[in-house]
C-alpha cells in the first residue's frame, strides 16, 4: 500500500504569498484555481481562476483543462473539495489553500462532493494562511472544533469494530487522530482562546494526515458523522431550509455518540460533558434549536444513521425511535 501525505504544510500569518515558492520547488507551473465568491479576493496571483460552483454545474472534460499541470484549491470546504475533486479527474496534483478551518477536507484524501465520500491523493502541499484564516467568519472556525471532537468517537467506533467484527484497525494512526481532539479539547476549555485559531488548523491538518495514513476515514469518522450524514439526507429528502455546517453537525453528533459510549465503559465517565463543554466554549451549537432543526429531524436521523453505510459503530444494528429520542433527551440535544 502506498501512502500519500502532503509533501508541503506551511502554517503561518503571510503563508499565501509562499504559493510561488511552493509551485516552484514541485517543479509546477501552470496551476488552475478554484475558489469561492467570498475567497476570490485572496487569489492575487497571475493564475486562472474558475468558481467551484461552476466546475460542479458541468461535466468534466479533460481536453477543457489540458493546459493545467496541478489545481489549487482556495476558501472553504466546498472550495477545498471541488478543487481537490477536479485535480482527480484530470490526475494532476492538489494543492489546498484553505482560508477557513471549518472541517479536515483541507488536508485529507477524501473527497465529499460526491455521497458517498471517496479516497483519493492527499494534496501535495497545504498552504494556510493563518492570517486570512483568523479573519475568517467565527462560525466557520466554531464548527471545525465540531470536526476535532468527532475523532474521539470516530476512534473509539473504530476500536470497537475491531473488537467486534475484526476490522483492520490502526493503533498508531488512532492515537494520532485521538491525541489531537484531547489536545485541542484540553486546550479550549483551559485556555482565553487566543491560540485557538492556530491549534485548530494543525489539529485538522493532523486529522487529514491521520486518515492518509489509515487510508480510510475511519480515525476521524464514526457515529458521528453517520448522524451528520443522515442529516445531509433529510436536509435533501424533506428539502429543509436548513444551513448547519458539516462540523456543527458532527460536533452534536459526537455529544450523543461519546454519551452512548460512556454507557458501556465506566472509564468514559464525562466524557460527553467535557465534549459538549468546549463546543460551548467556541461557540459551536450543541442543541437542535442552535443546529436549525425540528427535534423530528434529529430522532429521524438517529434512527435511519447506521444504514448510511457498511461502518460499525456504537450504534451497532440501529436505535429505534423511542431510544433515539431518549438518548437526544438525556445528552440535551432536544
Ligand atoms: N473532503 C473531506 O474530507 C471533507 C469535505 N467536506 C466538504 O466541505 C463542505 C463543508 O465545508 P464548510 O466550510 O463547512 O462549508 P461551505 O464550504 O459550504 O461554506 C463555507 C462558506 O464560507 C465562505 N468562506 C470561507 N472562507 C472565508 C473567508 N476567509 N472569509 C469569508 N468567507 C469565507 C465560503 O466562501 C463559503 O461560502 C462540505 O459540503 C464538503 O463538500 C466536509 C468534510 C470533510
Ligand atoms: O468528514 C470526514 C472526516 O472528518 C470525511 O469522512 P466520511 O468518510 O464520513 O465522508
Ligand atoms: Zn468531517
Amino acid at each position: 500500500m502506498i501512502i500519500t501525505t502532503p509533501r508541503f504544510t506551511i502554517i503561518e500569518d503571510g503563508a499565501i504569498n509562499k504559493l510561488k515558492d511552493v509551485l516552484k520547488k514541485l517543479n509546477l507551473k501552470n496551476p488552475l484555481v478554484i475558489t469561492g465568491k467570498h475567497t476570490k479576493k485572496y487569489c492575487k496571483f497571475p493564475y486562472d481562476i474558475e468558481y467551484y460552483d461552476k466546475i460542479l454545474s458541468q461535466t468534466i472534460k479533460k481536453q477543457d483543462y489540458i493546459q493545467y499541470d496541478c489545481i489549487v484549491g482556495v476558501g472553504g470546504g466546498r472550495a477545498i473539495d471541488t478543487g481537490k475533486y477536479l485535480a482527480y479527474k484530470l490526475g494532476v496534483p492538489f494543492i489546498s489553500v484553505p482560508t477557513t478551518a471549518s472541517n479536515d477536507g483541507i488536508a485529507s484524501p477524501i473527497v465529499s462532493i460526491k455521497k458517498p465520500s471517496f479516497m483519493v491523493e492527499a494534496p501535495i502541499a497545504i498552504i494556510a494562511d493563518t492570517e486570512i484564516i483568523k479573519k475568517s467568519p467565527k462560525r466557520l472556525l466554531s464548527a471545525g472544533m465540531g470536526d476535532i471532537v468527532s475523532n474521539i468517537t470516530a476512534v473509539l467506533d473504530w476500536k470497537l469494530a475491531y473488537k467486534e467484527k475484526g476490522e483492520r484497525y490502526s493503533e498508531s494512526s488512532a492515537i494520532f487522530s485521538k491525541t489531537i481532539a484531547k489536545e485541542l479539547i484540553n486546550y479550549v476549555l483551559n485556555s482565553d482562546l487566543s491560540e485557538y485559531t492556530n491549534k485548530l488548523v494543525k489539529a485538522l491538518v493532523g486529522s487529514g494526515i491521520a486518515i492518509a495514513i489509515a487510508n480510510s476515514s475511519r480515525p476521524a469518522s464514526g457515529s458521528e458523522h453517520l448522524f451528520s450524514h443522515a442529516l445531509d439526507m433529510l436536509k435533501e429528502k424533506y428539502n429543509l431550509n436548513v444551513n448547519s455546517l458539516h462540523g456543527e453537525q458532527c460536533g452534536v453528533g459526537t455529544i450523543m455518540m461519546s454519551y452512548l459510549h460512556e454507557k458501556e465503559n465506566k472509564k468514559l465517565s464525562g466524557l460527553s460533558t467535557k465534549i459538549k463543554e468546549s463546543l460551548k466554549k467556541v461557540n459551536a451549537p450543541t442543541t437542535s434549536k442552535e443546529l436549525g432543526f425540528d427535534e423530528d429531524i434529529i430522532i429521524e436521523a438517529l434512527t435511519i444513521a447506521h444504514k448510511i453505510r457498511n461502518r460499525w459503530t456504537i450504534l451497532r444494528d440501529g436505535l429505534n425511535r423511542e431510544e433515539a429520542k431518549k438518548l437526544a433527551e438525556e445528552t440535551g440535544v432536544i
